[in-house]
């Protein structure tokens, strides 16, 4: 079935969130970021024996941010990528090129500016100018501007993190024994058991996904927190439109083995801090069932919508866990045992081989993943998901990039809107809490429903409920679709 693919989400259309996320969200990420590397020139510049070639850079990074920050606030033209301004670092020659491509041809007559852009194209231009600004300093290549950030949040949700290391210690003993015994007497684990957990470390693992950083521009910690304990999560039941859970199990569960002779579970993370930790809970989980055989992690190759997870953050997660010198978490957890029985659990099967981290220029790439499977520079990557019994997209800008941020009628179905991909042969469970604008799969008349009560609020815009990470949707396709 042929259907006509609809325009991109435009960021000045007052009646999508790219409108408020391009005027008001974006400057604050930005001021964050210049915060971050003023604090580090302060503290330098008191040090007596400062490296004075590292502040001279700093400042460069800093005064560039302004300049940057001014020129969206101004409406400038997005400009162009320069090679020239990345000596040595072939490996972004690609993406500039891509950006070149994409402001000289789709752009011959109207020229794109800040606030006058399709909102993905955009977004994704802006992180990337950050990291090139940042990198552009050779003592800076390595470092993170959203790094304190990511730390200090994943701080403040001791709560949650607490709660589940609990939960998860628990089960953990209660399945291991029960495993050895039913091993011992050549019995059969109980399917429908198994299927529940995996139900409940899958939703776990949704509703981490609905404290990223870049909201908390418009969240409070304490709205965060809310939404990360036991019992939360139990009430935000009714909000999850579309759970498709049962197909993720088949696939899964019922599939067959890899050429490796393995069953593997790939998540293309999102956030870091308490969302990658609920990843990394549900990982154990699909190991220590012997569900999974091995898990991969695809991590961001950079820093990128602040809080996504690149692979040092990964480690950064484990050392915050096991917290040797009680510096991190401290007097703000009891339970410090269980938080240290996950941190090593991870570290245990990080070093058996077992989870695997990953990364790939192509999760930091203006475009949606529609192309995975048809171009030729995405082949290795494509080849390598196909191995694949299920691959989890975490979040929001993952599911953006699934339908390719275009304005779908909400209520055509999941397939239709990730098109290429639903017969891709590729098995995709998104779990994502709603944050922007595009969904599908909605029951005929769902969304003028919620438009409806998002109005009764008091809200301006209906259409906005899908915005407001309020909602989520559990998504599969088994990529088996008939072309
Ligand atoms: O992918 P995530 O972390 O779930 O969300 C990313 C996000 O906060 O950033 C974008 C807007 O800035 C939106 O796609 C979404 O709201
Ligand atoms: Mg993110
Ligand atoms: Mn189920």
């Amino acid at each position: 079935m042929s259907v006509t693919v609809p325009k991109y989400y435009y960021n000045d259309n007052k009646r999508s969130f790219a409108y408020s996320t391009a005027r008001s969200r974006w400057p604050k990420i930005l001021d964050g970021a210049i915060g971050d590397i003023s604090n580090l020139i302060r503290k330098q510049s008191k040090n007596e024996d400062n490296d004075s070639a590292y502040l001279e850079q700093a400042k460069v990074i800093e005064s560039q941010l302004i300049d940057m920050k001014d020129e969206l606030l101004s409406n400038k033209e997005l400009s162009k990528f320069n090679n020239s301004e990345i000596p040595g670092l072939d490996f972004y020659d690609k993406q500039i090129e891509e950006y070149k491509k994409y402001l000289l041809v789709d752009n011959e007559e109207e020229k794109l500016s800040w606030l006058n852009s399709a909102w993905l194209f955009s977004e994704t231009y802006f992180y990337r100018r950050i990291d090139v600004i940042v990198k552009n300093q050779d003592l800076f290549e390595d470092y993170d501007i959203f790094e304190n950030l990511k730390q200090d949040t994943f701080k403040s949700s001791h709560f949650g993190v607490e709660e589940l290391a609990i939960h998860y210690k628990q089960l953990h003993y209660e399945f291991l024994d029960k495993f050895e015994k039913q091993k011992a007497s050549g019995e059969k684990i109980e399917e429908k058991v198994l299927e529940l957990l995996f139900d409940e470390f899958a939703e776990i693992s949704l509703w981490g996904n609905a404290t990223d950083l870049s909201l908390l521009t418009n969240a409070t910690l304490k709205d965060i927190q809310s939404v990360q304990g036991k019992e939360a999560r139990k009430k935000s039941e009714e909000y999850i439109l579309i759970n498709e859970l049962d197909r993720a199990w088949k696939a899964l569960y019922h599939g067959g083995k890899n050429g490796d002779g393995k069953k593997r579970v790939d998540f293309i993370l999102d956030n870091s801090g308490f969302e990658v930790y609920t990843d990394l809970v549900f990982s154990l989980f699909l190991l220590d069932s012997k569900i999974a055989d091995e898990i991969v992690l695809h991590c961001k190759p950079r820093p990128w919508m602040v809080s996504d997870v690149t692979k040092k953050d990964f480690f950064l997660t484990i050392e915050d866990l096991l917290d040797k010198d009680g510096s991190f978490f401290g007097e703000r957890v009891v339970h410090k045992e269980e938080l240290k029985f996950v941190g090593e659990q991870i570290q245990k099967y990080y070093e058996r081989k077992q989870i695997i981290l990953k990364d790939n220029e192509f999760w930091t790439l203006n475009s949606g993943y529609w192309d995975i499977s048809g171009k030729k520079e995405n082949k290795e990557l494509y080849d390598y998901l196909l191995e694949s019994s299920l691959i989890i997209f975490k979040g929001d800008l993952n599911y953006r990039k699934l339908t390719d941020d275009r304005v779908w009628d909400r209520s055509v179905d999941f397939s239709v809107a990730i098109q290429d991909l639903a017969w891709s042969k590729l098995k995709m469970l998104s779990l994502r809490t709603c944050k922007a604008d595009v969904v599908a799969g909605l029951p005929k008349g769902k969304d003028e429903e919620l438009c409806k009560y998002w109005e009764s609020l008091g809200n301006e815009v209906g259409e906005l409920w899908c915005s407001s990470g309020k909602w989520a949707v559990m998504s599969f396709s088994d990529g088996k679709q008939q072309q």
